[in-house]
């Protein structure tokens, strides 16, 4: 369970961000839409235990996000929210499974079953053992889906993840996040400007920049 009350936010350089208040239960979407700018980013980091707000709350299953702090904050973001970045951040320099058990090894679990079953999930079990920087970007973005996914997350935050893909990964990319969102009845926020995305969700909220 996913609620945001209250969240208030600025830039040093620029004036306050209006930020709805936000109730999602487990199996719930969002769709949180806005122009280039109006700050769907700095949300998804509030929302993800990024960016601390000015003042305001972040509760997830109860628990305050703002109210931890260093390594128990860390913990806690590693074992119950998966982000999907807009550009896949995962390394380079290692394969696809080694990243993923990267991304398990930080959530301080040792379940490594459930990597393959995300790799078969996802569709890439046969990138396994390959380079990430062999991979389309279609397969890239699904990899970093595997990696926000792997610790079974309570909520799946997306920024952009469709914005670099044609219309036929981008469709995969959003029923994937759909499908792992309801398999591990988590909450799923997406933030985009990508209005393909809108067929999918009908959950949504509009934002509009800073006051
Ligand atoms: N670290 C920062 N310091 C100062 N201003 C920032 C910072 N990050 C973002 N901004 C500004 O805050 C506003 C909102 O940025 P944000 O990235 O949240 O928007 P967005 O809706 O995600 O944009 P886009 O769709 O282009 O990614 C922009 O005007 C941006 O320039």
């Amino acid at each position: 369970m996913l609620i945001c009350k209250s969240i208030r936010f600025k830039y040093d350089n620029l004036p306050e961000f209006i930020i709805p208040d936000i109730s999602l239960k487990g199996g719930e979407e969002l769709l949180i839409l806005g122009r280039s700018g109006s700050g769907k980013t700095t949300i998804l980091n509030i929302l993800g235990g990024l960016l601390k707000p000015l003042g305001g709350e972040v509760l997830i299953n109860g628990t305050s996000l703002y109210a931890l702090t260093g390594n128990v904050l860390d913990k806690f973001r590693g074992k119950n929210i998966g982000i999907v970045f807009q550009k896949p951040h995962i390394i380079s320099a290692l394969s696809v499974v080694e990243n993923l058990r990267l991304a398990h090894f930080f959530a301080g679990s040792d379940n490594l079953k459930l990597v393959d079953t995300y790799l078969a999930e996802l569709g890439i079990t046969d990138k396994k053992n390959a380079s990430v920087h062999t991979l389309s970007e279609g397969e890239a973005q699904r990899v970093s889906i595997a990696r926000a996914l792997v610790n079974g997350p309570k909520v799946i935050l997306a920024d952009e993840p469709t914005a670099s893909l044609d219309d036929e990964n981008a469709q995969t990319v959003i029923q994937l996040l759909q499908s792992q969102a309801k398999k591990l009845n988590a909450v799923l926020v997406i933030v985009t400007h990508d209005q393909r995305v809108k067929a999918h969700i009908s959950n949504r909220i509009t934002v509009g920049g800073p006051l």
